[in-house]
């Protein structure tokens, strides 16, 4: 039995427009974001999809997208599961600064290890930063991450050490009773999910970067071994464009 399963980043957020890493700080969809998230939900009704449940992120650029998307295929009514685990990853110290203005002050090589290197961290968030408390004391974490769990900064490998626990547990099991699924999330924690499933080496994970706002779908055997491997519902050239701006969103300018 092939099963298929739909994933899709976030449409593109204020922050995103704003070229500022974001991870774990709440930002909202930019208008443009909510036009990608329309037509992500129109890409998704043309190829007639019907989904049973979605899986999301506590944060509202994924959360709004999914709403959106599910307006446009009118399937509002499914159920939607909401979980840290599927959060951007944890920008530590970098959350909020400007990506462009960091590549003038460290190297962009320097923004390339803090942004694409597997297991290299970005510095950790103290308690002096300025987002650490609006996050740290947000209301949606107090039924998880525990206080022993909750990060001040991951690098990709941490983020797919609190995601894959996740699609093992739950999303997996779903697959396999033949339930169709919609994953909204972000760009590193579908990064994560991506490198798990097409078994990609620490060094080819870093070349990725998931554009925002355009659904990709997987075909995938019994044992989870993709058949067809993150099929955009986008024309070649739109996704290639849209992959490399968010390559070049560490550059110094
Ligand atoms: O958290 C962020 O800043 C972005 O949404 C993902 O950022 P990246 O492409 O710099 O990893």
């Amino acid at each position: 039995m092939v099963h298929k399963i739909v994933m899709v980043r976030h449409g593109e957020s204020t922050w995103n427009q704003e070229n500022r890493f974001c991870g774990w700080f709440d930002a909202d969809l930019s208008e443009k974001g909510v036009q990608e998230a329309h037509a992500a939900g129109k890409a998704l009704k043309e190829a007639g999809y019907k989904f049973d449940l979605a899986h999301t992120s506590v944060l509202k650029r994924a959360q709004n997208t999914l709403d959106v998307i599910l307006e446009e295929i009118a399937q509002t009514n499914i159920p939607v599961e909401k979980t840290w685990r599927l959060n951007e990853r944890h920008y530590g110290a970098l959350t909020g600064l400007n990506k462009a203005e960091t590549a003038a002050k460290h190297g962009e090589e320097q923004v390339k290890i803090w942004r694409r290197s597997f297991d290299i961290p970005p510095p950790p968030m103290e308690e002096s930063h300025p987002y650490y408390k609006i996050i740290v004391e947000d209301p949606r974490y107090k039924d998880g991450p525990s206080i022993a769990e909750f990060p001040m900064f991951e690098s990709l490998k941490l983020t797919i050490e609190r995601t894959l626990p996740y699609w093992n547990d739950v999303i997996v099991p779903q697959i396999k009773q033949g339930k169709m699924m919609l994953v909204a999330a972000h760009g590193n924690s579908l990064r994560g999910i991506v490198k798990h499933l097409d078994q990609m080496t620490d060094e080819a994970i870093m070349q990725l970067n998931l554009p925002t706002g355009i659904p990709f779908v997987y075909e995938l055997d019994e044992n989870m071994h993709p058949l067809k491997s993150m099929q955009f519902l986008g024309d070649e050239e739109t996704v290639r464009k849209a992959m490399e701006a968010v390559a070049a969103q560490g550059k110094a300018k």
